[in-house]
């Protein structure tokens, strides 16, 4: 491993402005990731082999797969949740670093969680839940001192996402799809340049799918990079061209969407046999 540990420089000329950008010097590299050779384990078991991987700064793909072969952990890995076993020959790097403080990964690294933080939910509004992804808690609690600079940012997060309603609502009193929406609006107050989504549509209806499928587009638009998790092709933003597909641990295969979103190949991953159709850039299976 021969990449020095990340020690960012002297917070950039956003501190103290309110600007919509992300405080830590940017590194200088082109890579999001970098993968070689990587295993990770779960408690006993091996569950991520030999995984060598490359994804550009900016880039926007999925990652699909069945059951167990390892989604979630290849994201828990990026996240400092879960850490690849040492050993000769591998190696992995974000942003061109192999080393980080995980609070300083989160001003270029947004990772939108499934569900809300239980906590103070009567007391919690959507605003407060931003502003605690600045403050790296799950809500924000009475010790806290918020600045004004602080809102501010919440605020235009929160406004990216056309959200701005959702300010003083309290998270306990919001549908699914309005906390989804405030849960990215978290992951970007750091005005992050790639942003991590496993199973975004999870227990959103059909409303709060298409809700979710333009947010992910206006986000696509600004430049943000995603990496995204997901059973539901229709999902996959039109925007998304690579797919990566993993089976039982390993990587199956990488390449353009259109080349693998097969019925042969869907039926050879997941062992089932699908129909596909596209309509409008997305794609279905049934
Ligand atoms: N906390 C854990 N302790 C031990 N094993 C785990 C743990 N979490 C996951 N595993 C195992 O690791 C393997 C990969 O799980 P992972 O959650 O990464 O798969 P996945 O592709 O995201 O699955 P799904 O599509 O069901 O969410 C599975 O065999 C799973 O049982």
């Amino acid at each position: 491993m021969s990449a020095e540990p990340h020690s960012p420089e002297a917070p950039s000329a956003a501190s103290g402005s309110t600007a919509f950008t992300s405080q830590v010097a940017a590194p200088q590299t082109t890579l999001f990731l970098e993968m070689q050779h990587v295993d990770v384990a779960r408690g006993e078991n091996i569950v991520l082999h030999d995984v060598s991987l490359r994804i550009a700064r900016g880039e926007q793909m999925v990652i699909l797969g069945p059951n167990g072969c390892g989604k979630s952990t290849l994201i828990k890995t990026i996240t400092r949740e879960c850490y690849p076993i040492p050993k000769d020959g591998s190696c992995m790097r974000l942003f061109g670093y192999d080393r980080w403080v995980v609070s300083e990964l989160r001003q270029y690294l947004g990772v939108v969680e499934q569900t809300l933080p239980s906590e103070r939910t009567p007391t919690t509004r959507g605003r407060d839940v931003v502003i605690a992804g600045l403050l790296g808690t799950a809500t924000l609690w009475p010790h806290q001192t918020v600045t004004a600079e602080m809102r501010e940012r919440a605020d235009t997060a929160l406004g990216l996402l056309d959200a701005h309603h959702l300010a003083e609502k309290l998270v306990g009193r919001m549908s699914a799809g309005e906390q989804r929406r405030v849960l990215i609006a978290r992951a970007l107050v750091h005005a992050p340049e790639m942003l991590l989504l496993d199973e975004p549509s999870n227990a959103l209806d059909m409303a709060a799918q298409q809700e979710l499928r333009e947010v992910l587009r206006s986000i696509a638009g600004m430049g943000i990079g995603i990496l995204m998790v997901t059973h539901h092709l229709g999902d996959i933003l039109p925007e998304m061209d690579r797919v990566l597909m993993l089976r039982a641990g390993r990587i199956y295969a990488d390449a353009p969407k259109h080349d693998l979103i097969t019925p042969q190949i869907m039926a050879d991953l997941f062992g089932a046999q699908v129909e596909i159709v596209e309509r409008n850039g997305y794609l279905h299976a049934w």
